[in-house]
C-alpha cells in the first residue's frame, strides 16, 4: 500500500464497532439461554475467527453485515470441535476460549498463526491449572498449539503478575464454572468489558479496587447488544486530526470506558484539541462523540497505571509523540513485545526510517519530538496497529510511503483506507 501526504481531513464518521467487545459479545451469547442480537459488531478478521470458534463448538451464528443473531446453547450446551480450533491472529480469543474449554466435559485442540504461535499461554496455562484444569502446549514451550482436556474446576484467588484483561477474563470465564468463587488480582487495572458484559447478561460479579470475583452461574440469559465504536480504532484518526494542519473531525458513538479512554488523557496532557461530547452509557457501557483538531502537541512522559489503559494506543501515540514538540518517554510497556509484533522494535525501526529520533528502552521507547517526517518503505510485521500507525505517520511526512502487508489491517479495521480517504476529501 502506497500512502501519500494530505493537507487537511475533517468531516464526521463512525468507526467499527469495538473489537474486545465484539469478542466477548459473540462468547456469552453462545453460552446463554435463548437469542442475541448483536448491533455494529466488527467485522475484523479477529471477531470473525471467534465467530468460526464458535460454530464450531456447535452454536449457530448469523452475521447480517454488522447485526449478528447468536442461537445461545446454554451453560453446558457446546459440542466437541470435529476439527482444531483455528484463533487465526487473535490473542483475545485463544485466551478467553481457553479459559471456557478448561471447563468443558469434552477435549479441545486450539491453535493459530504463526504470530499467535508465537504470544505467552502459560500467563492463562499457569493459573486454569490452579483451578484444575489440564492444559497442554504441544510443543512444550509455553504457546499454541494447546491440548485442553475438559475438567471439573475449582474457584481460585489468583494474584496476576501481569495487568492483563485477556488473562483476568480467561479465569473469570473458567470461574463461572468453578465449584466456587473466584478471585483474580491485578497489579494495574486492566480494560473491564467482561465484567460489564457478564452483569448484563445475568452474571454476579463484583470488583473492588484491583480484585474481581466471579461466582458459578447456571444460567446466562441471551441479550439485545449494541457494540459502540472502538476507541483503539478512533485513536488512529484523532491522531491525524492533531497532527494534520487545517483538519476537524468528528467521530460519532465511541466507547469511552474508562479502562480503555486512557488516550484522551494522554492527548489531554500533549495540549491536544479534543472534545468529548454527547456522553452516555449503553449496555453498561460509557459512549461520546468525539471532535479532535488540529493541534500544537508537546512531548510527555508515559508510566505506571495508565500503560494497561493505552497498552494497543502506544505505537499510534509513538507517532503523535514524533510530531510533538520535546520529549516523550515510554516506560513499564514491556508487554508490547508480546503483542502480534514486537512493537517497540517494529514503531522504532520503521519511525527510523522515516527520519524520526526514536531509540528502544527496555521497557518503552525514548522519542525526540520536533521531526521533519520523511516517506520511507516500511514493515508491518502483519501486525494491523503498526500498519496503521505507518500510514497516519506517513499523513505530514514529506514523500510518500510504501507499507509493505497492509493486509494485516483487516483484522480490527477493515474500512480503515475508506475511511481516511472519506476524511481527505
Ligand atoms: O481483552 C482484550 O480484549 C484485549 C486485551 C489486551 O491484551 P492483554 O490482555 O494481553 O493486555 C489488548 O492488547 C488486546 O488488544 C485486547
Ligand atoms: C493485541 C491485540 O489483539 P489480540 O491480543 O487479541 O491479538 C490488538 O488488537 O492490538
Amino acid at each position: 500500500m502506497i500512502i501519500n501526504p494530505i493537507s487537511k481531513i475533517s468531516g464526521e464518521l463512525s468507526v467499527p464497532g469495538d473489537k474486545s467487545i465484539s469478542h466477548r459479545a459473540i462468547m456469552f451469547s453462545s453460552l446463554s439461554d435463548g437469542k442475541s442480537i448483536i448491533r455494529n459488531f466488527l467485522q475484523g478478521d479477529d471477531c470473525l475467527s471467534t465467530i468460526r470458534c464458535f460454530k464450531q463448538l456447535g452454536i449457530n451464528i448469523i452475521i447480517n453485515n454488522d447485526v449478528v443473531e447468536v442461537e445461545g446453547n446454554g451453560l453446558h450446551g457446546l459440542k466437541p470441535s470435529v476439527d482444531i480450533l483455528d484463533v487465526g491472529n487473535s490473542g483475545t480469543t485463544l485466551r478467553l476460549m481457553t479459559g471456557i474449554l478448561s471447563a468443558q466435559a469434552f477435549d479441545s485442540m486450539v491453535t493459530g498463526d504463526s504470530s499467535i504461535q508465537k504470544r505467552p499461554m502459560k500467563r492463562v496455562m499457569d493459573p486454569l491449572s490452579k483451578m484444575g484444569a489440564k492444559i497442554e502446549s504441544i510443543n512444550n514451550n509455553g504457546c499454541a498449539p494447546l491440548k485442553i482436556t475438559g475438567q471439573p474446576l475449582k474457584g481460585i484467588t489468583y494474584e496476576s503478575p501481569v495487568s492483563s484483561a485477556q488473562v483476568k477474563s480467561s479465569i473469570l470465564l473458567a470461574g463461572l464454572y468453578a465449584d466456587g468463587k473466584t478471585t483474580v488480582i491485578e497489579p494495574a487495572p486492566s480494560r473491564n468489558h467482561t465484567e460489564i458484559m457478564l452483569e448484563y447478561y445475568g452474571g454476579t460479579i463484583t470488583t473492588k479496587d484491583l480484585e474481581t470475583t466471579v461466582e458459578p452461574v447456571n444460567q446466562l440469559k441471551a441479550q439485545e447488544i449494541i457494540v459502540p465504536g472502538d476507541i483503539s480504532s478512533a485513536a488512529f484518526l484523532i491522531t491525524a486530526a492533531l497532527i494534520v494542519p487545517n483538519s476537524r473531525i468528528l467521530i460519532k458513538n465511541v466507547g469511552i470506558n474508562p479502562t480503555r479512554n486512557g488516550i484522551l488523557e494522554v492527548y489531554r496532557r500533549m495540549n491536544a484539541n479534543i472534545q468529548i461530547l454527547n456522553e452516555r452509557l449503553e449496555n453498561g457501557e460509557p459512549v461520546a462523540d468525539i471532535l479532535a483538531e488540529t493541534s500544537t502537541l508537546k512531548g510527555i512522559v508515559l508510566e505506571g497505571d495508565i500503560i494497561p489503559n493505552i497498552i494497543d494506543e502506544i505505537p499510534i501515540i509513538s507517532v503523535a509523540a514524533a510530531y510533538a514538540d520535546g520529549q516523550t518517554i515510554v516506560k513499564n510497556a514491556e508487554e508490547l513485545k508480546v503483542k502480534e509484533s514486537n512493537r517497540i522494535d517494529a514503531m522504532v525501526e520503521n519511525l527510523s526510517k522515516m527520519n524520526v529520533d526514536i531509540v528502544a528502552t527496555d521497557d518503552g521507547m525514548i522519542i525526540n519530538g520536533n521531526n521533519k517526517l520523511k516517506g520511507a518503505t516500511v514493515e508491518s510485521y502483519h501486525d494491523h496497529r503498526i500498519a496503521m500507525s505507518l500510514a497516519i505517520a506517513t499523513l505530514s511526512a514529506s514523500g510518500s510511503t510504501t507499507i509493505n502487508d497492509s493486509d494485516c489491517i483487516a483484522i480490527s479495521y477493515p474500512g480503515f483506507f475508506n475511511d481516511l480517504e472519506k476524511l481527505s476529501k
